[in-house]
């Protein structure tokens, strides 16, 4: 996989290269562009913002600078959207990921549907974002997508692309060595993990739950995934809706006090 990043502050995508991400780049599992917008700038300020149409606080970063670098980084030839062997493989298609506030949720099953990807170029916006039509005009020519990480308002995109290439980076086969699967996490079976303990057995007079130190694997499965459904039903309700359940799960639930959905 290959990811691109457009800033106005490379020095910001530094953890990119750094801890697991250092290492899937080291491998080669992952390369990693991080290319400055005021590269794509002619004037002598490189200035790549200006006031808002309509008035308001604030600056818009200008359509003519992004343009410019995403047909550099993406030329028409290789968007894959109408000719070539990527028109026929979405997969293979570069895909633009636009952070912004504004933008629809990202979450796990996102982090798996970009993880397939072969090259995922973020657009990190800054002041009060991209102008418009940037995304627009791309969306003509290649897949796009303007996610959110939450709902609260950062100051650029760079922590946003940071957020999502790690939640990705970390699904692609030979990133995580021999730690155990992802698909043990949280959101991977639509719940929220429980808890986790090591040793020692008794820290500050709190013990590991005895059933861990059991060594009956049937009976510690059953605890983990009781653990899980109670975290869940306690801080994340809205998740269990749409979770996988069984009868034994709904017979825990119903101990916790929640019921199914009504319809
Ligand atoms: C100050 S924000 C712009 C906010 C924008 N005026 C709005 O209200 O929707 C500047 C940049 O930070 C990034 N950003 C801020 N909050 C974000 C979030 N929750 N998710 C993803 N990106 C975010 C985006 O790149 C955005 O263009």
């Amino acid at each position: 996989m290959r990811l691109d990043v457009v800033t106005v502050f490379p020095d910001y995508l530094a953890p990119l290269r750094l801890a697991l991400l250092g290492r899937a780049v080291d491998r080669g599992i992952i390369e990693v562009g991080v290319h400055d917008l005021r590269a794509w700038t002619h004037d002598v300020h490189k200035s790549v913002d200006d006031t808002p149409f309509g008035g308001g606080p604030g600056m818009v970063m200008r359509p003519t600078v992004w343009g410019d670098a995403l047909d550099d980084l993406v030329p028409q030839t290789d968007t894959g959207l109408t000719t070539g062997p990527a028109a026929s493989d979405p997969d293979s298609r570069p895909l633009l990921i636009v952070p912004t506030p504004a933008g629809r949720p990202f979450s796990q099953s996102d982090a798996h549907r970009y993880a397939r990807r072969r090259r995922i170029v973020f657009a990190c916006g800054r002041y009060e974002g991209i102008d418009q039509r940037v995304v627009d005009e791309a969306s003509e020519r290649m897949d796009v997508e303007e996610v959110s990480i939450g709902d609260y308002v950062l100051i650029g995109g760079e922590v946003a692309v940071l957020v999502i290439a790690e939640a990705v980076v970390r699904l692609l086969p030979g990133v995580l060595g021999n730690r155990r699967s992802h698909e043990e996490d949280s959101f991977s079976d639509g719940l929220l993990e429980g808890p986790s303990y090591t040793r020692p057995e008794i820290w500050r007079d709190r013990p590991v739950p005895d059933v861990l130190k059991s060594g009956d694997h049937a009976r510690i499965a059953r605890w983990r995934r009781d653990e899980s459904l109670r975290r869940t039903a306690e801080r994340r309700p809205d998740l269990l809706g749409g979770a996988p359940l069984s009868a034994a799960d709904l017979q825990t639930l119903a101990e916790l006090g929640w019921e199914p959905p009504e319809g």
